[in-house]
């Protein structure tokens, strides 16, 4: 295995911040580590850049074990939240700053191999350009460029894009897929932003609590969260109580129909997306949410009376 971390903790005084969490990454995938405020994102991705100091547990990069190797000597790069460029440097000199002490390579084959990675990151034009005249979109391909231009085994991203609005996030999100792609390099990034976990990874780590809860695809996690937790916090579900058990059904598989129906309900309320209508449609003593596609399907009211039924469902057991 690529990346392997056993028994990783860490506590702060009398937190536990991380509490003892097992984690395999294989080479060249990408992926986030998602979670609530507070849940242990970022001092995991500090311990395994070297930045946190665990009380106990492993971290193997590439067969060689890093638990208590200095940041500096780890072959891993981190890209900070705030990008930590140096203000007063160019484009060019921020990217060129740590191929310096690359001695075994000519000037000549670093200053082309840091205009390599400004044409990958899309800055070509700007080699010249101060750093505080970027935008937040511009900075942060430059602190990516910095970070790869340096061969790192490893990337890690500490919410790579939560300093950009919502339309140059998705924009940027899409970039550093591509990059990542290209160069085939493994990346760790920490989001608290579900629809950024789900849109750009191969694999997503759910934490919470210090814990990791699951590990898995995006679409496995979606379509088959393994607790009420996950199921909440990955997308929308109606939990409904049955007997004994208790199951979660995702608002796309409630079905409403003017028929009789094994579940009656009324429509109380809909919200109109664009694409698709969500009922809120009162049954017995709870409220479901039903996202209905707009265009092909009948339009319900408020006050209509009508049968429910579930295209799928996820049995808890709790
Ligand atoms: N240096 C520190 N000193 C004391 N407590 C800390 C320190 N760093 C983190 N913590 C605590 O450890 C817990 C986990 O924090 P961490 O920053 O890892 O969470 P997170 O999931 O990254 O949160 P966020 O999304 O808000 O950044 C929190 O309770 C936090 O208050």
């Amino acid at each position: 295995m690529f990346l392997q971390i056993k028994g990783l903790a860490k506590r702060f005084d009398d937190v536990p911040a991380v509490d003892g969490i097992d984690l395999d990454i294989e080479a060249g995938r990408l992926v986030s580590i998602l979670g609530p405020s507070g849940c242990g994102k970022t001092t995991t991705l500090r311990m395994i850049g070297g930045f946190v100091k665990p009380d106990r547990g492993s971290i193997t990069l590439d067969g060689e074990d890093i638990t208590g190797m200095s940041p500096e000597r780890r072959p891993l790069c981190t890209v900070f939240q705030n990008y930590a460029l140096f203000p007063h440097m160019t484009v060019m000199g921020n990217i060129y700053y740590g191929l310096r002490f690359k001695k075994n390579q000519s000037k000549q084959e670093r200053m082309e191999k840091a205009l390599n990675m400004i044409k990958l990151v899309g800055l070509s034009g700007m080699e010249n350009k101060n750093i505080g005249l970027l935008s937040g979109g511009q900075q942060q391909r430059v602190a990516l460029a910095r970070a790869l231009v340096l061969d790192p085994k490893l990337l890690l991203l500490d919410e790579p894009l939560s300093n950009l609005d919502a339309k140059l996030r998705m924009r940027v999100r899409e970039e550093i897929k591509a990059v990542q792609q290209k160069l085939g390099i493994t990346m760790i990034f920490v989001t608290h932003d579900q629809e950024e976990a789900m849109s750009m990874s191969d694999k997503v780590v759910v934490m919470n609590e210090g814990r990791i809860e699951q590990i898995g695809s995006p679409k496995g996690i979606y379509e088959n969260p393994v607790n009420h937790f996950v199921a909440d916090f990955i997308g929308r579900i109606n939990m409904i109580k049955m007997g004994e058990a208790l199951i979660g059904v995702r608002p796309e598989h409630v079905k409403i129909t003017c028929d009789e129906g094994a579940m009656r309900g009324e429509v109380i309320q809909k919200h109109y997306m664009g694409s698709y209508t969500i009922y809120m449609i009162k049954a017995e003593d709870q409220v479901l949410q039903a996202d209905i596609p707009n265009g092909a399907n009948e339009d319900f009211q408020a006050g209509d009376k009508v049968g429910i039924a579930f295209q799928r469902q996820i049995c808890f057991n709790s």
